[in-house]
């Protein structure tokens, strides 16, 4: 699918005629937007990609087949905004932050059971790792106390642990182990370096003192990485938009359409690219909570100084904002949590047939038949009717970082037709909202305050949604003018490598700006949202004490 928009060209004529490209790897899809240097974007393309679930909270992905669907769609993007290649001045990538394990010469090695070297990344949202995590944890090393004080299993080191510990000979034969993104900043500049983004986030780099802490690796049993000088996790540690290498290789240039050569930047998490395609709104970062809805949300909070926000990822230093810290959280299943959801529903059949009749996703027709019914996205809640969810279907990332946590719904009956489902579906979004504002609350007692919400993410570009994380999370939330935020904050990162601005600091200002506002609610809705709220704590709370039984 590809889509082209019919954007002037820019004013300033040192700018005119010159192009970035932003790559976004979700979970679900690789996509390449093609932006003008007035952040407009001219095209874009995309390419679903195949996700492998086994038992025992396995999820896999392929590297290879991820690379082909991004060059896939950059050459499909760059065909449809008919621009001279030689026009493109740089190339950012972003990903999920999953855990791609090559061997000698970049072949894939098989990270699960099944064996199949197609399936070597073990991706973000898997969860085989949680024991790993919990010893990990109960060490009490120094330097959890940027990761929130507890390390999550969708986090790299007790995935690299796991991988030791159940399948050695992958793990010895691994030449390298990458981040998603630098594996893919790797494949087009063959540089090896890893962005600060990635491995201070993920993988336990310390920014702030520009080193790892051999001492933590050897107490958690990964001693060998620390023996081998981190030569297979990284020793070039780059800030997001350096430019990487020669710039495009020869093959990834034929692959994608493009010239060799073009700049390539070291990469971004897909959430943190999210983030620096909103957060500049305004010019003052630290008012901005970038809120990413996608298959998961997270939230990113920016601040001058270091907040150390239990249950919190971070503080982490320039891993998003270039000198500023970063708290990083939100939920593992979001956008996924609502999909899981309404497929319980019984009239889910019939309403994904007549969603794909009208060839829309089903959240989509559902927030249409919800503002139909309730007349106003406000009133919406008011569909609602004593249904309360705790969408914890993959555990509570934050405030808790429980992996372990799970969903509760309350107030179920026999109904089982479409307005059912329609309620089901905004008590699913008002409870997202409701993870949203207990963050916030939890992080502002810590010392990190934010005003707004700027939002991002497939599912954030809904009004309806918008509207009612803005009413249920208590905070105004602020949609950017670009309909594709994430792959302009993975643009700005080629843009400055490209040498189109000087700093990523002059590129968000000058390229993100706020589109619509949505204020909280006020009066009687804004009452019903703090009851509903408090009802969302407690059956938080209440199946957190009987899970065990
Ligand atoms: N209106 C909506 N309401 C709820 N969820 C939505 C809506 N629109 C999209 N989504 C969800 O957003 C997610 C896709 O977002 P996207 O950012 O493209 O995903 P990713 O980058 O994780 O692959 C899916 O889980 C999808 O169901
Ligand atoms: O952990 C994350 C960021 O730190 C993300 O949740 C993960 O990368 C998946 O992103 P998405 O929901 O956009 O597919």
């Amino acid at each position: 699918m590809s889509t082209t928009t019919g954007a002037s060209a820019p004013r300033d004529t040192a700018r005119a005629n010159r192009y970035v490209i932003g790559i976004d790897v979700g979970t679900g899809s690789a996509r390449a937007g093609l932006f003008d240097l007035e952040g407009r974007m001219l095209a874009t393309a995309k390419r679903d990609i195949a996700l492998f679930r086994e038992a025992g909270s396995m999820v896999e992905q392929s590297s290879a087949e991820i690379w082909d669907a991004v060059c896939a769609s950059v050459k499909e993007a760059v065909a449809a905004a008919r621009i001279d290649p030689a026009s493109v001045a740089g190339i950012g990538f972003d990903a999920t932050c999953s855990l791609v394990v090559l061997g000698e010469g970049g072949t894939p090695l098989a990270v699960g059971p099944c064996e199949d070297a197609g399936r070597d990344i073990i991706v973000w949202m898997d969860h085989r790792a949680t024991e790993q995590a919990e010893r990990i944890n109960k060490l009490g090393h120094p330097v959890l106390r940027y990761v929130g004080e507890r390390i999550s299993p969708e986090m790299e080191t007790p995935k690299l642990l796991w991988l030791k510990e159940n399948r050695p000979q992958i793990f010895d034969a691994a030449w390298q182990f990458f981040d998603l993104a630098d594996y893919l900043t790797w494949r087009a500049s063959d540089d090896l370096a890893r962005s600060i983004c990635t491995v201070t986030c993920k993988w336990t780099y310390l920014a702030h003192e520009q080193r790892w802490d051999e001492s933590y690796f050897r107490k958690i049993g990964l001693d060998v990485l620390a023996d081998e000088g981190f030569s297979r996790i990284g020793t070039r540690i780059v800030e997001p938009g350096t430019a990487l290498g020669s710039g495009l290789t020869e093959e990834a240039a034929a692959a994608m359409g493009l010239v060799a050569g073009t700049a390539v930047a070291a990469g971004m998490i897909d959430a943190h690219a999210g983030g620096i395609g909103t957060v500049g709104i305004g010019g003052e970062p630290q008012r901005n909570l970038a809120y990413v809805f996608g298959t998961s949300s997270c939230t990113m909070t920016s601040t001058s100084e270091p907040v150390f926000v239990p249950g919190v990822w971070g503080p982490y230093y320039s891993a998003m904002v270039p000198g500023m810290w970063l708290n990083e959280g939100g939920q593992s299943a979001a956008g996924a949590a609502i999909e899981r959801l309404i497929a319980m529903h019984p009239a889910h059949g019939a309403a994904k047939a007549r969603a794909d009749a009208k060839g829309v996703a089903l959240p989509v027709l559902l927030a249409d038949l919800a503002l139909e019914r309730a007349g106003t996205a406000t009133e919406a809640v008011r569909l609602v009717k004593g249904l309360h969810v705790v969408p914890e279907f993959l555990g509570n990332r934050a405030p808790f970082a429980d992996p372990e946590a799970r969903a509760v719904i309350a107030g179920l009956g026999m109904e089982d037709d479409l307005d059912s489902l329609v309620a089901l579906y905004v008590a699913g979004i008002c409870s997202i909202g409701y993870g949203l504002r207990q963050i916030i609350e939890v992080q502002a007692e810590a010392g990190a305050h934010v005003e707004q919400v700027v939002i991002s993410g497939g599912a954030g570009q809904s009004d309806f949604v918008r509207t009612l994380l803005a009413e249920a999370g208590g905070k105004p939330v602020v949609a950017p003018r670009t309909e594709e935020p994430v792959l302009l904050g993975s643009a700005i990162l080629g843009a400055v490598a490209g040498g189109a601005f000087a700093t990523m600091g002059e590129a968000m200002a000058q390229l993100s700006a706020s589109g619509s506002v949505h204020q909280p609610a006020t009066g009687a809705i804004a009452d019903l949202h703090a009851e509903r709220y408090a009802a969302f704590k407690a059956l938080q709370l209440v199946y957190r004490d009987m899970r065990a039984c």
